[in-house]
């Protein structure tokens, strides 16, 4: 059967999908694009198509940032919590688009928010993931003060995922930030210890920190560009790696 054979040809048979909320703004400036939602459903439905196993973080960027929401004055835990319910609207806002394209999903929150969703459990959501729902986990770590990276790289390590895979904005990561510098150079793979000592802004330290301290390989790719979600998972070359080099 086509499905069995692509599943033993997957390189990663369980994978953490870290989807950046900014991305979900499409051309615009705030919010949700539903043509970008429903394109990630698609790209997504093709790992589930192949027997991958897919836990999603999403980001709240396109909502409210804490840091942001400070800069103007509100008190940090506030902003960082209203950033943390952003990413609930998003995962519900993902999910619906799941389930329109057929693609089971479920969302869980690190917050308890009894009624809407339900509230993160490793072992079910570990159950959930090996019967084929896809689990989008929001609320990030539940805690101010961290981001939806280190959401991303805390789930991937408890669910034991093969890697954690960043979906951004930007193919990969390069020695500094290529939408300020044109003359950026991409790199292929690089070490844990590489991104930390160069503070490479494509992911926050605390995150990179932490994948490193469990050794679980990440890697970034552009989501823009349709394919690339599949071709990584089955082992192409795709974005950048991390990992112990
Ligand atoms: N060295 C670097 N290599 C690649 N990208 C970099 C680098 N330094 C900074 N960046 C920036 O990091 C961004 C990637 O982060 P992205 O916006 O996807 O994550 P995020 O802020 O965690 O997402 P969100 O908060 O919207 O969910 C890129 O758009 C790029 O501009
Ligand atoms: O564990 C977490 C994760 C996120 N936050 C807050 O949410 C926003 C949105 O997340 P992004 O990673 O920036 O997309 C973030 O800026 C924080 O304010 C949090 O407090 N704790």
């Amino acid at each position: 059967m086509a499905t069995i054979s692509a599943e033993r040809n997957a390189k990663y048979k369980r994978i953490l999908l870290k989807l950046s909320g900014e991305a979900l703004m499409g051309d615009g400036d705030f919010g949700i694009d539903p043509k970008v939602l429903d394109r990630m459903a698609l790209e997504i439905g093709q790992l589930v198509g192949i027997g991958v196993q897919v836990g999603i973080v999403i980001g709240g960027g396109n909502l409210f940032r804490g840091a942001a929401l400070q800069e103007v004055g509100m008190e940090r835990v506030t902003g960082d919590h209203m950033g943390m319910l952003a990413t609930v609207m998003n995962g519900l806002a993902l999910r619906d688009a799941l389930e329109r394209s057929n693609i089971r999903s479920r969302v869980m929150s690190a917050i308890p928010m009894s009624g809407v969703v339900e509230h993160y459990d490793r072992r079910t959501a570990i159950r959930y993931l090996t019967s084929g729902d896809v689990v989008i986990f929001s609320a990030g770590t539940g805690n101010p003060f961290f981001t939806t990276d280190s959401a991303a790289c805390l789930r991937g390590i408890e669910i034991d995922a093969d890697a954690v895979i960043k979906a951004t904005k930007v193919d990969g990561v390069y020695d500094k930030d290529p939408v300020k510098f044109p003359d950026a150079v991409k790199y292929d793979s690089l070490s844990y210890d590489d991104a930390l000592d160069q503070k490479l802004g494509v992911m926050d330290l605390t995150a990179i920190c932490l994948v490193r301290d469990h050794d679980m390989p990440v890697r970034v790719f552009n989501m823009n560009k349709a394919g690339a979600l599949l071709n990584l998972v089955v082992g192409g070359k795709e974005g950048t790696l991390i990992d112990r080099g």
